[in-house]
């Protein structure tokens, strides 16, 4: 009995955990990655994600919740019957006169109610134990969270137009008609204007930082950026240089519209970008970092990542690996596209994962182009395939390129020298080594890789 009732549980055990450490698994894998997961408006995706896998665990739960309730019948009918044999037997005591009616019956009942409402209430406040804890985190990292409006208003407004038959991601929204909802939605619906016409400014116009003061939110009492002007014209390279510190990546911060500045402002096409909406912005910024992050599903739905399913075919997705010089490594995987590329990527070697982020980047075909280039050396014929297919994903695009390497600095339309919290130097190569400034004791100094 105890081993069929083993065999026949423990898979719904086992299926319940897994359902929940794959729900753990997918929120570490999202927050980890979550600067990519914004980048390519995968928001939605994750949250999908997010969704099936709780109507999983709530599924397993249901199953684990019957045979438990089944195994707590079985035992309470074994503990009446033995309860009735205890009366048989206590009434066999009392007919030959060895016990008195009373005792024996409060002895048996008074042991068995006392038995049931212990476990009962050991049970209810082991559980109320592990709710109350799980309410007290919830709490304390909602209290610390700053909710970021504009990014909620802009993914809720596209989940309510294109998700709405959705029950998966219907769970996940709050009761829109809650007057504060309404309140916000009517501030931001003023403030921020469509897309329609974000695609053909990005496409067409420049792209400019005007006098920009930045303090991170942790530390406000430190300027980063004091006063930053930059402008990165229209389907050009800016190679943007500095010392560690300078604010290099502060920059693309901005740009990628993490943070807002706390003073001046991003213009596109002369547009302040804060009358766009941030899953707007999104899609016409791609970012390609140093250490692309990869999600732990095929590489075909890597590639894929940030567009909508149904605007993908496999067609294209070859296509941008071909570009991306990943198609010949891919296909000779035995299980070509869908081959899993493991947590983070991990079954990948760096300039495979560098060449899968950047068709990826192919295939978003953004306007604006944020590149960081990466300082960890790959070998040679990986090294030329990576630049390879960077060169035609930046060919066109208004490109701001961390720079690392003398060559991409050397190939760049301007070359941006940050330092200060201003661009201190501006110009190309040989401008600003004429100039005899920082920039050229930087390359001086070698602190630009020389190849
Ligand atoms: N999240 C953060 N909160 C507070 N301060 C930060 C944060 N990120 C960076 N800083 C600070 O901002 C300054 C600029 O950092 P940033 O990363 O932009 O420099 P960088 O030029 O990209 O440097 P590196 O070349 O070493 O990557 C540094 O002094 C850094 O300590």
């Amino acid at each position: 009995m105890t081993t069929v009732y083993k065999r026949s549980t423990l898979p719904v055990f086992i299926e319940h955990g897994l359902a929940q450490a794959s729900i753990s698994d997918c929120i570490t894998e999202t927050f980890s990655a979550i600067r990519t997961v914004r980048s390519f408006s995968g928001e939605k995706r994750q949250m999908f994600m997010f969704a099936n896998q709780v109507l999983s665990f709530q599924l397993s739960g249901i199953k684990l919740g019957t045979f438990k309730s089944i195994n707590e019948s079985l035992t309470r009918v074994a503990v009446y019957i033995s309860l009735t044999a205890l009366y048989c037997l206590g009434g066999s005591k009392v007919k030959a006169g060895q016990l008195s009616v009373g005792t024996m019956a409060s002895f048996i009942g008074y042991t068995f109610t006392l038995t049931f409402a212990v476990q009962g209430l050991v049970n209810t406040f082991g559980d109320l134990r592990g709710s109350l804890a799980a309410v007290e985190r919830i709490n304390s990292v909602l209290s610390g969270v700053q909710v970021d409006d504009a990014l909620a208003y802009g993914l809720e407004r596209e989940l309510k137009q294109k998700a709405v038959n959705n029950e998966n991601l219907n769970l996940f929204f709050s009761d829109s008609s809650s007057e504060k909802n309404q309140n916000n939605h009517l501030h931001y619906m003023s403030a921020l204007k469509t897309s329609t016409n974000l695609f053909s400014l990005a496409w067409s116009g420049d792209i400019c930082l005007e006098d920009v003061y930045f303090s991170y939110p942790l530390r406000p009492d430190v300027e980063i950026l004091r006063g930053l002007n930059l402008r990165l014209k229209c389907g050009t390279v800016t190679a943007l240089v500095g010392a560690s510190g300078a604010g290099k990546s502060t920059i693309v911060q901005l740009l990628s519209r993490f943070y807002e500045p706390a003073r001046g402002c991003i213009t596109v096409g002369g547009e302040d970008v804060r009358t766009f909406d941030k899953s707007e912005w999104a899609r016409v910024v791609s970012i390609v970092n140093q250490e692309p992050v990869l999600f732990s599903v095929s590489l075909g739905e890597n590639i894929a990542y940030g567009l909508p399913d149904d605007d993908v075919s496999k067609d294209d997705v070859i296509k941008a690996a071909k570009a991306a010089n990943a198609h010949e490594f891919i296909i000779s995987l035995p299980q070509g596209y869908d081959t899993l590329v493991g947590e983070r990527g991990g079954l990948l070697s760096g300039g495979q994962r560098q060449r899968i982020a950047i068709a990826r980047a192919l295939l978003k075909n953004a306007p604006v182009l944020i590149l960081d280039e990466a300082t960890s050396a790959l070998d040679t014929v990986s090294e030329r395939l990576v630049q390879d297919a960077l060169n035609r994903l930046m060919k066109g695009r208004t490109t701001l390129v961390i720079a690392h390497r003398l060559s991409t600095v050397q190939n760049a339309h301007q070359i941006a020298l940050c330092s200060d919290g201003k661009i201190a130097e501006l110009g190309t190569h040989f401008e600003l080594l004429a100039k005899k400034g920082q920039y050229a004791s930087l390359v001086g100094n070698q602190r630009l890789a020389f190849e």
